[in-house]
């Protein structure tokens, strides 16, 4: 790769700080350099080394949306902190090319006792923006900002919502060639979020995006790829909808072992086990008795043709789904899409009524169990999905060991923009709020839609009817 492609390199970069048990060893160890007091890690000194991020390595390219995700504390803000400039690494390097504007975590950046129209030249200058030009932009800051008569106030007035506010309305008006954002859309209440992301979006065309977020969803829906860190690590680098994936897989295993459940996460299918179990499982026949009236009245039309939207289903095939997690008191052991006569169809039309069929054995007594799925697109974002648990919370069911079930969820296969997806399975025991994952296949079932008619919007929901009306008619 040129150095011209490279917007970000970062190599073997890592943040050390130094922890004293009480403030006064800091002093001593000032004073008296490594000498004496803590019999800690590091022999005689005063203090503890924590290292907040190392050997973090990776090199972004221009043009790409990076997105960095991770758990409290992880090392986020540090390492975008280090990318900005305003903190130094301990080791390792980092080169930036163009300019950066950030917006990184609230206090920083702005100097409280100005008004806000000070900070936005102060910011604009230090950004390397002419005042003659500020004062161009400067309406358009405000009107993005939208925070009225408190640009006339000292930034200490403002809540947490207006200060995001004015330092993404000036991020957004420096013609950086790179924005590193860190949590700002947070605390911006809705439509503020929407037309962030509306800027990031048309930002994205033409520069370099670093985004951190707890909002796997977001980071989904915005950036190619991301990278997760863990205790200071870079656990994984690579396309965002296999990152995420992983991320919350672990996130759920991690939170089950304090209850002291132990979840295993495994990448591909290879380690699933799964192999082996008997699909051959006598359910009786679906019956799909679909209303006569609740078909659509366009579904010949759509079917007709041009305009038909075909939906292409691959079978399930345990070897060649995604990544795969569960405590494993139970598998699932097929998945099948089914057409409004329920025979396993390969071409379903949408708007089609269809059966999303899942089955599972148990290898252990199973109390309240909860089927679950997911349909993804390409990017990962799930367009929709539900479960079972209300249906069953009143009187759950449960299962002995050896025994299987079969969940099916009968619903409208909605209009589906050309593209690939996918349906992620699962089935947990719990209930809504509380529950532990036996076995969550990513991934599990793959569908194509293709000849739609739909070329805007994630998912176009069969309309019951459609027709204008005349006034006074
Ligand atoms: N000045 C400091 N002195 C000592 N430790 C620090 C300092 N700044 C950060 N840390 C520690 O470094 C680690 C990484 O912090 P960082 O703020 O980068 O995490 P993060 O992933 O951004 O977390 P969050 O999601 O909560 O914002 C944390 O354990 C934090 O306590």
């Amino acid at each position: 790769m040129s150095s011209e492609d490279l917007t970000i390199s970062v190599d073997s970069l890592g943040k050390k700080y130094y922890i004293y048990a009480k403030p006064a060893d800091r002093l001593k160890q000032m004073i008296f350099p490594r000498v004496g007091g803590l019999l800690g890690k590091h022999g005689l000194a005063y203090y503890e080394e924590f290292w907040a991020l190392r050997n973090v390595s990776f090199n972004v390219k221009r043009g790409e949306t990076v997105g960095i995700i991770g758990r409290n504390g992880s090392g986020k803000s540090t390492l975008l902190q280090m990318i900005c400039g305003t903190l130094h690494p301990s080791e390792g390097s980092i080169k930036n090319h163009g300019r950066i504007a950030a917006l990184l975590e609230l206090g920083a950046g702005f100097n409280p006792e100005f008004t806000g129209e000070e900070n936005v030249y102060l910011s604009g200058l230090l950004y390397g923006i002419p005042e003659a030009e500020l004062r161009k932009r400067f309406n358009s800051i405000l009107a993005f900002a939208d925070i009225g008569d408190f640009i006339r106030q000292p930034v200490k007035t403002y809540s947490s919502g207006m200060y995001v506010r004015l330092a993404f309305a000036i991020a957004a008006h420096v013609d950086a060639d790179t924005l590193v954002i860190d949590e700002a859309l947070s605390v911006g209440d809705v439509r503020f979020t929407q037309k962030c992301m509306r800027f990031m979006r048309d930002f994205q065309k033409r520069g370099t995006l670093l985004f951190v977020s707890h909002d796997t969803t977001a980071v989904t829906n915005l950036c190619d790829r991301a990278i997760w860190l863990d205790q200071g690590r870079m656990i994984v680098d690579g396309p965002t909808r296999n990152v995420v994936e992983q991320y919350l897989a672990e996130q759920h295993a991690a939170d089950r072992s304090i209850t002291g459940e132990s979840v295993a996460v495994r990448s591909g299918a290879q380690a699933s086990g799964s192999k082996g179990i008997s699909t051959r499982t006598s359910f009786k026949r679906p019956t799909l008795d679909v209303p006569v009236d609740v078909v659509d009245a366009r579904m010949p039309i759509l079917q007709d043709g041009g305009t038909r939207n075909r939906v292409e289903v691959f079978e399930f095939d345990p070897d060649a789904t995604g990544s795969e997690f569960g405590a494993g008191a139970a598998k699932i052991t097929d998945v099948r899409l089914l057409d409004f006569r329920g025979e396993a169809s390969r071409l379903l039309t949408g708007g089609e009524v269809v059966t999303l069929a899942i089955e599972a054995s148990s290898s252990q007594l199973l109390e309240a169990p909860i089927f679950g799925f997911y349909i993804k697109d390409r990017l990962g974002q799930r367009l929709f999905g539900d479960n079972t648990y209300l249906t069953y919370r009143e009187q759950p069911m449960s299962a002995v060991a050896g025994e299987c079930l079969r969940a099916m969820f009968k619903f409208r296969m909605p209009i589906l923009p050309a593209g690939d997806y996918s349906v992620d399975v699962a089935l947990a025991t719990g209930s809504q709020d509380d529950h532990t994952q036996q076995h969550w296949i990513h991934d599990a079932l793959t569908f194509k839609a293709s000849d739609s008619t739909m070329r805007h919007g994630l998912v176009g929901v069969p309309m019951h009817s459609i027709e204008i009306q005349r006034a006074g008619a």
